[in-house]
């Protein structure tokens, strides 16, 4: 329990002092909440000596009254301090943590972490910013009361002290016991969480594919599968911690009931005044009180600390640019020294040297799975290479932080990720302090700016998750306002492999010339017309790059990239056929 309070003080870092300050009122709230008892304690006596006074009295009530008030000063401070801390620093952990995802590397998040990711900032942080402040305030309260209560058996007979000293000491070993349990099933747990969490994400967003091949039944069964083991996992959790949870309750029990045995004795044989003996029988029952419902909190507590550990771990995960510098560059160039590199244990690149002039066009072509989109992986740092070096304007990308670096360049992928937030905002994404104007000509730039204003909310339109209410042209576009937006000097670029109708084509391509205009431009090329008109054409198969130089130089060699052009030309022709039967077709009927 101490532990988890001092985990909690360290996250809590530079809001600890407004924690501590919280603690130092609970404390005093803790010693007020004993004033009732001696008020009793004084009116009972001079009750039954038969001394007592109205001045007495109104002495006892009054002394009563005020510490009634003070503590209730006492709470609401206590809760002005406490209670928005807890939000305070999740919200700070979580803008933190998002920060440094942008700096780990690809490889963390595909390596089945996306669970434990998504659970230790969501659940984990979520129960600690709920919880974690009253269960700190439970904690010290139940301490501390435990310590002020046994002094005060003490001061009032040392003999019910002793005892009470004495069980205290075995109850809290019974929650060392408990505290045991609970950190051996919560890790067990917690796994399971991550497990649903993963299971749950998989089944969202592969819910097309589902669909499309009528899968449904057989991922249900295994998200309920899941669903199933969760819930068995958390009654195992209870179950486990029910009996050593009563065996600590009862030592309570047992002291409470011995306590009021001693003072009835006591009281008999003449040793202890009937007035302290009353007041006995009040205060036992809730002294203890506090203290006891920690063994309903340690499960919780455990919980929390496992999150606490988690969320730790992660925190821990090492950043690629730990020793990066932030780089300024004055030239735009792109080289590849040497380059090797593996995602695993298979080679996916072996020695690849070329370099890339500024304001120049290359075309990276070659058969799928050859490497193209690992070298723009490696440019961007989304991976490290492992032997040999990539440089951007002389200096190598392993010594610029990641947002240095890809100050310098903008992406466009393929597959286009639109977040859940206006059009406005997704272009701005590009440059977060762009004015409306800036976002606006971007857009028409782009081929955007027409179909943007013919929505409904215009650029204020919420776009669903993933962009899901924009066609694929649509989405495309608004990631090239995105990155025209961005103007970096270095553009990489990924073609559209899928066909999209020659207007979206079109539209696609006018914006595309926008964005790469005086720009270093690295493109994965698909298209025939984009091959033809690069300054130089790198061809990669399985890992290496095999040819290198413009198209007239590699046409005529009897390499891969002749192969690789023909094959081209003539999916083209049969495309051309096909859509020229179409057309004859159509106009026939
Ligand atoms: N994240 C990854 N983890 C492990 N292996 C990967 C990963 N990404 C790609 N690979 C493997 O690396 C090799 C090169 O992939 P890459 O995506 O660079 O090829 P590509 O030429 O861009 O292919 P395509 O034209 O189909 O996109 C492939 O064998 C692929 O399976």
């Amino acid at each position: 329990m101490l532990r988890f309070i001092k985990k909690m003080l360290d996250l809590a870092d530079e809001f600890s002092g407004k924690l501590k300050l919280a603690f130092v009122l609970s404390f005093i709230e803790s010693l007020l909440s004993n004033a009732p008892i001696f008020a009793a304690l004084f009116v009972f006596t001079r009750l039954l000596d038969g001394t007592l006074t109205a001045a007495d009295a109104w002495l006892g009530g009054a002394a009563l009254l005020a510490a009634i008030v003070f503590r209730c000063l006492l709470r609401r401070w206590f809760i002005a301090l406490q209670s928005g801390t807890g939000y305070d620093i999740c919200a700070r952990e979580r803008i933190g943590i998002g920060d440094r995802f942008k700096r780990f590397p690809m490889s963390y998040f595909t390596e089945g972490n996306i669970g434990n990711v998504s659970s230790a900032v969501s659940i984990d942080l979520l129960f600690i910013e709920e919880h974690g402040m009253g269960a700190m305030d439970r904690v010290v309260n139940g301490y501390v009361g435990l310590a002020i209560g046994c002094a005060m058996l003490l001061l009032i007979d040392w003999r019910i002290g002793l005892v009470s000293v004495a069980l205290s000491a075995i109850a809290m070993l019974s929650l060392e016991k408990l505290q045991k349990v609970g950190k051996r099933h919560s890790r067990i747990r917690q796994e399971q969480q991550s497990a649903l969490t993963s299971t749950v994400l998989e089944y969202v967003q592969g819910i097309s594919v589902i669909k499309a091949f009528h899968m449904i039944g057989d991922k249900a069964r295994s998200l309920q599968e899941t669903i199933r083991q969760t819930r068995d996992r958390a009654i195992d959790f209870e179950n486990k911690f029910a009996p050593p949870s009563f065996r600590y309750q009862t030592w309570f029990s047992l002291l409470t009931a011995l306590t009021i045995f001693m003072a009835a004795c006591f009281s008999f044989y003449g040793t202890m005044n009937t007035a302290v003996m009353l007041m006995l029988f009040i205060y036992v029952f809730y002294m203890f009180l506090p203290i006891k419902s920690l063994a309903g909190l340690t499960s919780q507590i455990r919980v929390m600390e496992a999150g606490l550990e988690r969320y730790e771990r992660l925190k821990q995960t090492t950043i690629m640019d730990e020793d990066g510098r932030d780089v300024r560059l004055e030239r735009f160039d792109v080289a590849f020294h040497n380059v090797s590199f593996a995602y695993e244990a298979r080679d996916t690149l072996r020695e690849i040297s070329f370099t890339v002039p500024e304001k120049s066009m290359t075309a990276l072509v070659g058969m799928s799975g050859s490497g193209k989109t690992t070298i723009a992986n490696l440019i961007v740092r989304f991976w490290d290479v492992q032997l040999g070096e990539v440089k951007i304007g002389g200096v190598n990308v392993k010594e610029m932080t990641c947002e240095s670096l890809l100050r310098h360049i903008s992406m466009v992928f393929q597959k286009v990720y639109l977040f859940h937030d206006t059009i406005f905002n997704n272009i701005r994404f590009g440059k977060p302090d762009a004015t409306f104007e800036e976002v606006v000509e971007a857009a028409k730039k782009s081929r955007c700016h027409d179909f943007i204003v013919n929505l409904e909310d215009g650029y204020d339109t919420v776009v669903g998750e993933g962009g899901g209410s924009l066609s694929g042209g649509e989405k495309q576009r608004i990631s090239i306002a995105r990155a025209i937006l961005k103007d970096a000097p270095i553009i990489l670029l990924d073609e559209a492999t899928a066909s999209v109708d020659p207007d979206n084509e079109r539209h696609i391509q006018a914006a595309i010339n926008e964005l790469v205009r005086n720009k270093t431009l690295i493109v994965i090329a698909h298209r025939l017309s984009t091959i033809r008109s690069a300054d130089q054409i790198l061809v990669m198969d399985d890992g290496k790059l095999v040819q290198k130089g413009t198209h007239e130089q590699l046409i005529r060699d009897t390499g891969p990239y002749s192969r690789l052009w023909e094959k081209r030309q003539m999916a083209r022709s049969w495309k051309i056929a096909a859509r020229t039967e179409t057309v004859t077709e159509t106009a026939r009927t």
